[in-house]
């Protein structure tokens, strides 16, 4: 996840490849509850791993169910009619879609259980189901406020009979939470009767009740509706674990791979976790984006989508049944040749901000021509290229923001895209734009890169590290690549001379060197700490002269240069590695400055230094870098010289970031 203040995306061309979604948090608890009321074995796929799925696995094997975790299955082993294991303490966290359809089903499977969760829990309502379960004759109360978790099923000496003759009646405005905990659990008591539930008020969140059928469907069960007011359990209705369920990916988050595939060059985007024949409402995006000119094709568990009609054409329609997915389009709107209208999205207004006000503002910054309604908004395209231009997108704190705006880097004029505050993805999606660069295929010249060069002990790895982290980007340090080469070389026996050159750079070329979480791994071993030392640094100044050496590290370091960006320190990255990066500083400071760095840096690892000795090492090493044939240590033709000797580590990184902000075409645009 990206937790820099903005994100800049390089302007994106292509796209192609595979993504896997995460699974469905809805559809994951509602699955296990389902396999764990059935006789049998059930496989689920792609289950969701989150704090919700946790809670409700556990207490399904506290109650008896097998529950075996293997890779990406997860095997459970259902009741079918066994009694559960009662007395239980069962804590749910703050997991609703485990605290209401459990409370359900173990009111109507009799014993005694305590359900409770964390503090937030107890303030969520569950009196609507609890009444519901009452009127049947159910025995639960509760251990806190009335009408809230903690609460008591207390059914120890068996389950009570069950008044099933009328309908029962529960609330369908507030949560729709309710019914779905009814009819997942009420099958269990409709052995010789049909059962009836009335819904009370207007039913909200029809789609998730659509997904409670389809999923009860796919366990054997089929219920009858009425106008989604009267449900009806058919008598004899029995739970038959399907063999296999995959759950499938979130349908809103596959909107913005469809419409990558739809957008972007090449072969086109596959998207593993969600079908066509989706029990999730948002799953009708493809049709819009189809109508829009996508090439969409799809099987039960996958979808493959590229590029048809282009431009894209727009589009007129109603998004009543797409509410999030369809801001999707309204970013695609801008690669089509007529104008798109999106209409009664009045919803929009009250989510988690103004989405009608935020996609107009948005889009304008782009420099599209929007109108915008009470419930609807109209995006015109735009005419041409030299329309467009850079953006700082403000994403309000909206997860769907930061996403659909993100495809906005696909802009004919080639230019980047910054996204405000990308962390808000973590709401649905935290590896998104992590997910979106392992898609698209950019020309390398389009992925920046910092350089930042210097003699040693100048606060390059430093201000390098601070400047890539700011920026979300990647870093090379590529001092440590020429560490390591010395560090292999001496292992394997090679005295690093002249006559040991070719063996050396052979053995460059293969290194197993491999970086994780801020350590530096040479095939298993973790030699983070052994590289640092001033005698690594002295063999790896020695190495580095070889030009045999040079040459084969050259791939490895080039390897480095991936979206979003980099920042790479050394001694050559802007005369020799990346001639063509758009900015190159020089970092230098006064030689006993470097010294005294040095010196500070070493004690305070506990490692003893002689600031004179560490200053005429220095030196040495700054003479050799410069005067070798190859890759001399000097500064870039256009690199800019930052002197720090007297700035603090901030000041430098402030001055490298505000020499590259102020070269970003968004900056430039803000300028006029
Ligand atoms: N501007 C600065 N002012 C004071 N100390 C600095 C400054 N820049 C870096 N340092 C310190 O100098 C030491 C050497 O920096 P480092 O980044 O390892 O240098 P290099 O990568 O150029 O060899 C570090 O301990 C760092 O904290
Ligand atoms: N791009 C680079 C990076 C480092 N080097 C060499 O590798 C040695 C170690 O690099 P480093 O950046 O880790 O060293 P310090 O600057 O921290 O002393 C340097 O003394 C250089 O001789 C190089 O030749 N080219």
């Amino acid at each position: 996840m990206y937790r820099t203040a903005f994100l800049d995306l390089p302007p994106l061309q292509q796209a192609h490849g595979t993504v896997q979604l995460p699974g469905s948090k809805s559809i994951s608890n509602r699955v296990l509850l389902l396999a764990a009321l059935s006789e049998g074995t059930t496989e689920v796929y792609d289950l969701l791993d989150s704090d919700d799925t946790q809670v409700m696995l556990e207490a399904l094997r506290a109650l008896g169910c097998g529950v075996e975790q293997a890779g990406a299955v997860v095997r459970i082993t259902g009741l079918g009619g066994r009694t559960p294991h009662g007395g239980l303490d069962l804590f749910l966290g703050n997991a609703g879609t485990a605290m209401r359809p459990l409370t359900a089903a173990l009111a109507l499977l009799g014993g005694e259980y305590r359900l409770s969760g964390i503090p937030r829990m107890h303030e969520r309502p569950i009196g609507d189901l609890v009444d519901a379960l009452r009127q049947l004759g159910c025995q639960i109360e509760y251990l806190g406020t009335p009408g809230y978790p903690p609460l008591r099923i207390a059914q120890a000496a068996g389950l009570p009979s069950l008044a099933l003759g009328q309908p029962i009646a529960v609330r369908g405005d507030v949560s729709s939470q309710f019914l779905t905990a009814l009819l997942l659990a009420l099958p269990l008591a409709s052995q010789s009767q049909d059962i009836v539930i009335e819904v009370v008020g207007e039913l909200i969140s029809k789609p998730y009740i659509v997904i409670t059928l389809e999923l009860l469907a796919r366990f054997g069960i089929a219920v009858r509706h009425e106008q989604w007011q009267r449900f009806t359990i058919p008598r004899g209705s029995r739970y038959r674990s399907p063999g296999s369920v995959h759950v499938e990916a979130d349908a809103s988050s596959a909107s913005y791979f469809v419409a990558l595939g739809a957008i972007a060059a090449h072969e086109g985007v596959r998207i593993q976790g969600v079908g066509l024949d989706s029990i999730q409402g948002d799953i009708r995006f493809t049709e819009a984006a189809r109508a829009m000119g996508a090439v969409v094709e799809g099987g039960p568990n996958w979808l493959q989508v590229r590029r048809g009609r282009w431009p894209l054409q727009g589009i007129d329609l109603d998004c009543n049944h797409i509410p999030d997915a369809a801001m999707t389009l309204a970013v695609m709107a801008l690669y089509a040749d007529s104008p798109t209208t999106l209409r009664n999205i009045a919803s929009w207004r009250v989510k988690e901000t103004d989405r009608i006000a935020a996609m107009a503002c948005e889009l304008r910054k782009l420099g599209a021509t929007v109108e915008e309604g009470a419930d609807f908004i109209r995006v015109f395209p735009l005419p041409a290229a030299a329309d467009w231009r850079a953006a700082s997108i403000h994403t309000y704190d909206d997860h769907r923001v930061a996403m659909c705006f993100s495809l906005a880097a696909f802009n004919p004029a080639g230019l980047p895209v910054r996204i405000e505050d990308p962390r808000c993805v973590a709401k649905t999606f935290p590896d998104y734009f992590e997910t979106l660069f392992s898609l698209v295929r950019t020309p390398l010249p389009q992925i920046p890169v910092i350089c930042i060069d210097g003699p040693t002990a100048s606060g390059k790895g430093t201000v390098a590290a601070a400047v890539a982290e700011r920026l979300g980007y990647g870093f090379l340090d590529s001092g440590a690549m020429y560490r390591i080469t010395a560090l292999a070389a001496l292992r394997a026996g090679l005295a690093i001379d002249a006559a040991h050159e070719h063996d050396i750079a052979a053995l460059a070329r293969t290194l197993p060197v491999r970086f994780a979480e801020g350590r530096i791994y040479l095939g298993g071993d973790d030699v983070s700490d052994a590289i640092r030392t001033e005698e690594a640094g002295m063999n790896a100044s020695r190495v580095s002269a070889l030009p045999a050496v040079r040459l084969a590290l050259v791939d490895l370091q080039h390897a480095f240069r991936r979206l979003p960006g980099l920042v790479a320190d050394g001694r050559d990255m802007g005369t020799v590695i990346f001639p063509d990066a758009p900015l190159k500083v020089y970092l230098t400071a006064s030689a006993t400055q470097r010294a005294e760095r040095r010196y500070k840096q070493l004690i305070s690892k506990g490692i003893s230094a002689n600031i004179d000795d560490l200053r005429a090492d220095l030196e040495a090493r700054d003479t050799r870098d410069s005067t070798r044939v190859v890759a001399p240590l000097k500064p870039a033709q256009d690199a800019l010289v930052l002197d720090n000797s007297s700035l603090t580590i901030e000041q430098a990184v402030q001055q490298v970031l505000d020499w590259w902000l102020e070269r970003q075409p968004v900056a430039v645009a803000v300028k006029g």
